[in-house]
This record gives C-alpha cells, structure tokens and sequence, in this order.
C-alpha cells in the first residue's frame, strides 16, 4: 500500500520492475563487468571503462542554477477553457469551451539557492508554460499580485541586495533594509511579504498572478488588457512564522515534498484562472499606471473574469530533465497575445533567454521539456551546442530561399504593442490601502513582528529611514516598528550594539 509516494518512490520502482530492467553499460553502451573490488584493485584504472566513464561523468552533472528562483517544485498538467473570451482574446488555445492544453509549472522562493529551505519569507515564483498548438506561452508570475520595483534597472540592485554580501557570505539585513528603505515603492510588496501571505503552506495553496497587464487582440484587431490570475480550488493557505520555523527544522523541503506526494497520491491540485478586463478607454480613464507592476489594479474596478482552470496531475519522471531544464521566458507569447508594453516585460524579454542560453545552452529549447510539442517547429537555427536532435535535416538553412524552405506567417490583424509613457514610481496609497482595508488587526500585529524580526538587526539610520517610510504608510505602522524597536525585542541572536 502506498502511503507516501514521495518517500517510497524507490520502492514504488522496485514494485512495478519484475527483476533488474538490464544490464548495465558505459555511456557509450559497452556491458559493465563488476563482480567485487578485486575488478578494480591491482588493475590499471585506465583500462578500466566504467571507472573512467563514472568518474569524468560525474565531474560534469553540476550545471548553474538559476540566478533566482534556483529551488523549487514543478509538475505537469492540463487547462480546460471554461468561459468563452474569444471577444476578448484570439489566442487558439482560448478557443473553445472544453479545449485542453498541455501545461508545465514551476513554483519557486525567490532568493534560496537550490539546496535552501521552502518555508522562508519571500514571495514565490508561479511559472506556467501552455504547450499550445501555435507554440508555447509561458505567464512567468510571482504568488504576490505585484512586483518589487517599476525601474528594469534595479534588477541586479536587488538580486544582490537580497543575495549574499560579497565578505561574509551571509544574507544581510543591511543591505536588503538599504534596498527597502532606497527604493520605497518595494514597501508595497513586501508588506504582503512580511503578513500572512509571505510563507504560502506549500505550493497547493497558493495563488499566483501574472502581474504585468498584458495586451490582447481579438480576431477583429481589436485590443484589450489584462492580467492574469490563478486561485487555488483548495483554498489559499499559509503558514505563521513559528510554524514555519518548526517545518523548516524538521523538513526544508515541505512545499516540494508536499506537492509531489499529494500529486502522487491522485490527490490533484487544481487553480482557476480569472482575467481582469480593461479597454483601451479605461487604460486611459484610470487615473494611474495600470502597467506599473508595482501596482494592483482595484477588484472592485475591474472584476475578475474566468476563463478556465487547471490541473497539475502528473509528477516529474525525472526531477532534472523535466523541471531544472525548464525555461520559461514571458517573451514566450501566442499570436492574440502581445505581452506587457511596461519596461519591465521589456527588459524580461532579453534576461530569461539570456539566463537559459547560460544555464542550458544554444538549443535549450530542444530539451524535450522545452519543446512546443503542439505545434511543428520550424526554425532556421541550426547547430550549436547539444541536444540537436535532428537539427532541422535537410531543410535549407536560410531565408527567404527559393527552394521550399519553411514561409513566413500572416497575421492579417496583427496590432502593435501601444507605446506607454511611464511616471516615476509611487504607490505609498495602494501600501495604504493594504494596511488598513487588507490586513485584519491580529494579521497586522504579525505584521509588525516579521517586519521587526527582519530589521531588528540592522543598522540605526535603515531603522529610522525605515520608521519615517512606515510613517507615510500608516502613522500607526510608524508607531508601531518605533516602539518595537526601541524595546528592542529583536536582540537575542543577533550582536549590533556597536552601531
Ligand atoms: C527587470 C525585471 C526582471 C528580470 C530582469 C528578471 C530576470 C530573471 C532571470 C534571469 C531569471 C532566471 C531564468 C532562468 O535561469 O531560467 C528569472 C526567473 C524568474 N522570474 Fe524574473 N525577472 C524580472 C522580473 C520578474 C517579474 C516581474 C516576475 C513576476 C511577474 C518574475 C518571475 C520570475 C519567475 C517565476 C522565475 C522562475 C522561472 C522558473 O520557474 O524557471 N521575474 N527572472
């Protein structure tokens, strides 16, 4: 009987095999003999195939992580249409009620490296690849419905503001609080970072969104916007910080754990997948930036539509060819689609193939996992670095040629991404509005402690610029980090008297 298929997957294995599936080979396919060590000692080691094999093999299996987002859980699954948008979206795999596609998704903290914890605080990664049959759509979304920062530039600032410090290898208070406190429109974000909602209970439970306000077209060229939204069926969950503490003890891998074991279970986790809906007119009518991934856009305003659900109902077969060589890319886009006009879609269109061409290759998306397996590719690349697989044969390798290579496709009504001017960031209303309408009082006492915890040992001028930014949000937030701090609760582990 299986009671836990993510820790008796190897014995599930045992299970389904009648006896050893073979004999095992060298890489190259040459039988391995290996009775006991004497086929080894005494011997000439480089005569000996399988050692050499094994060990320059084993030498090679590390390739980079990925520079965030490096931990995480993924599976496979379908989305069915529920709700005709056609008026709204042309996007074939939105064409019909009851149309399934095939999907992939990966959930991920952001800052961990590959080995760290799933309970930290900290948004997390919500990627979801459709494998439709005019190629593949990726929405690259965060468990939080906005972002850090509106400037693409900040990128790098705040990767290595959160990463390590360069002397100590150590995660830094004094650099992520520097960040926090330079950068103040990040406070949006990272009070749902610092509530409730910043340790999800697993991956099973938590929302995700697709934050950037897409454009889209209809059949007729007709343009709307939208942004995209996955809730899960089960409910949304999280954990509080001592619970969080206590997993984090006993298994750093709860959320990865969870989600392969309830899927192995037949235990399905499911989202619905709403979008909210703007025209033109109200992109112009709303009073802000509605492309400021900053910002939320108001329920009440623009309600959420649905459209579908998903399904995620089948585990990795093996863990590195099918979610560690995933690569997704929101420039990953379907005709019907045109993806955000904002500067940080743009600047994400160069950084994910970028990342991938590192990471994985010149062919990354020749990995079986990446392939658009619902559609005939047909690229004029060729060459480069491994997997290949057939490299195109012998189509012709340019174009235009007057020899039947692959044509051009036409999109008789195709609609250029809208060009959009973009103010300077501020967003100290929604933050606001977050603190007051959003967070319950006993929500935002827990607020105020994880915010206390994470600043508690920084230096005196971050707390009080800190003090001075939770003030514009809330006198009472400002009150609140003040006297916390002066009582300096958060002492124990931490030695910062000096400063
Ligand atoms: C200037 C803005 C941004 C840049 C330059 C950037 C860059 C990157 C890079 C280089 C990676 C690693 C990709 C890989 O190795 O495969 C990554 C991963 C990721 N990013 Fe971003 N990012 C940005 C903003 C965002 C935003 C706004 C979101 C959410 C809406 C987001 C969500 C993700 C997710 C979910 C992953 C992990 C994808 C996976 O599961 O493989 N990023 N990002």
């Amino acid at each position: 009987e299986v009671i836990d298929p993510a820790a008796q997957q190897i014995l599930l294995f045992k299970q389904k095999t009648e006896g050893p599936i073979g004999i095992m080979t060298t890489s190259s396919g040459a039988p391995v003999e290996y009775s006991d060590a004497r086929v080894t000692l005494n011997k000439r080691l480089i005569f000996n195939e399988y050692f050499m094999d094994s060990l320059t093999h084993l030498v090679r299996e590390r390739i980079p992580e990925r520079l965030v987002h490096a931990k995480a859980g993924g599976a496979f699954g379908y989305f069915e249409v529920t709700h005709d948008i056609t008026h709204i979206c042309k996007a074939k795999f939105l064409s019909g009620i009851g149309k399934k596609t095939p999907v992939a998704a990966r959930f991920s903290p952001v800052v961990v490296e590959r080995g760290g914890i799933d309970t930290s605080r900290d948004a997390r990664g919500y990627a979801v690849k459709f494998y439709t049959e005019e190629g593949n759509f990726d929405i690259v979304g965060f468990s939080t419905p906005m972002y850090v920062y509106k400037d693409p530039l900040l990128f790098s600032t705040f990767v290595r503001a959160q990463k390590r410090n360069p002397a100590t290898n150590l995660i830094d208070p004094n650099m992520l609080w520097d960040f926090l406190t330079l950068i103040p429109e990040s406070l949006h974000m990272f009070l749902l970072i610092f509530s409730d909602r910043g340790i999800p209970d697993g991956y099973r439970h938590m929302p995700g969104f697709g934050i950037h306000t897409y454009q889209v077209e209809n059949k007729d060229g007709e343009i709307h916007f939208v942004r995209f939204h996955f809730t899960p069926e089960a409910g949304v969950r999280n954990l509080f910080t001592e619970e969080a503490r206590k997993i984090n003890a006993v298994d750093p891998d709860y959320a990865t754990r969870d989600l392969y074991r309830e899927i192995g279970k037949g235990n399905y986790p499911a989202w619905k997948v709403d979008i909210q809906v703007l025209s033109l007119d109200d992109v112009k009518n709303a009073g802000f930036d509605v492309f400021d991934v900053t910002k939320t856009l108001p329920l009440n305003k623009y309600p959420l539509i649905p459209v579908g659900r998903y399904v995620l109902n089948k585990n990795p077969v093996n863990y590195f060819a099918e979610i560690e060589q995933l690569a997704y890319n929101p420039a990953n886009l379907v005709p019907g689609i045109s993806g955000g006009p904002d500067k940080v879609f743009e600047a994400r269109r160069l950084a994910y193939r970028d990342a991938q061409y590192y990471r994985l290759g010149a062919n990354f998306n020749r990995i079986p996992v990446n392939c658009p397996i619902n559609t005939v590719v047909r690229p004029y690349n060729r060459d480069g670095s491994q997997p290949l697989n057939d490299n195109q044969k012998d189509i012709p390798n340019y174009y235009p040629n007057s020899y039947n290579g692959p044509v051009a496709y036409k999109d008789r009504n195709k609609v250029e991404l809208i060009e959009i001017y973009q103010d300077p960031p501020n967003n100290f209303d929604q933050a606001t509005e977050l603190y007051i309408n959003e967070l319950g009082k006993e929500e935002r006492d827990r607020l105020v402690a994880n915010i206390l915890d994470s600043i508690g040992p920084a230096a005196k001028f971050l707390k009080e610029r800190a003090v001075k930014l939770f003030k514009l949000i809330h006198p009472d937030l400002g009150y609140r980090i003040e006297s916390g701090l002066a009582s300096n609760r958060t002492k124990s582990y931490y030695d910062y008297d000096y400063y």
